[in-house]
């Protein structure tokens, strides 16, 4: 199925996304990317897959503006307070969404190497209808959204440096998604999620 994309609302079935590209102009998307790279409490984490303990291909830092837990694919994460950017970015959001959201899930691909695999944004402690925002920066990588239950429905974007992607309403309800891994020679990819803990 082709999806022609345009800024603003993506209009695929049973999803509620919304794709800002220039969220940040290229100034602020350049210092900010330097900023988080070298700032943020990047962790290597480890999941246990059939009995075997393995990095996860990626590394990862868990903010917030409270001290909740945010627990996801058996991991459970405790926050470190909002840096004064990362509460920047969040007044920003705030703006265009209306959402105040209480944590941010930062990862850092550091090559093509590096994913995160198919899976829903539907914990628990993220309430039913979850609103998402995600930012990008560095290296643009694949978005990919597949259907729950309907195989024919796909869709993918290319996540630029600067760009907003707002998912919400039934999206991690009958979607999945996942950034995969690219043989192509790239660059580090910084993206952060901020999402509500209820
Ligand atoms: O890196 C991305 O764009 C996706 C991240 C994601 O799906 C997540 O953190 O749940
Ligand atoms: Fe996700």
């Amino acid at each position: 199925m082709n999806f022609e994309f345009k800024s603003g609302k993506i209009t695929i079935p049973d999803a509620n996304l919304e794709y800002y590209p220039n969220f940040l102009n290229n100034e602020l998307a350049n210092s900010y990317y330097k900023t988080f790279l070298n700032t943020l409490e990047w962790e290597q984490y480890y999941i246990k897959l059939f009995g075997k303990t393995i990095p996860q291909p990626r590394l990862t830092a868990l903010y917030a503006i409270n001290s909740e837990p945010y627990t996801y694919s058996a991991l459970k994460l405790q926050p470190i307070p909002f840096t004064e950017e990362l509460s920047f970015i969040n007044s920003k959001i705030l703006e265009l969404t209306g959402s105040n959201f209480t944590h941010c899930l930062a990862n850092l691909y550091r090559d093509g190497n590096d994913s995160m695999g198919w899976h829903a944004d539907d914990e628990k402690e993220l309430g039913k209808n979850p609103i998402i925002a995600s930012l990008s920066l560095g290296a643009v990588r694949n978005f990919q959204l597949k259907h729950k239950t309907d195989s024919a429905l796909k869709y993918a974007l290319a996540l630029e440096h600067g760009s907003l992607l707002i998912m919400k309403g039934s999206t991690q309800e009958f979607w999945k998604h996942q950034l995969p891994k690219t043989k192509k020679e790239i660059s580090p990819r910084i993206n952060l999620t901020f999402r509500t803990i209820i």
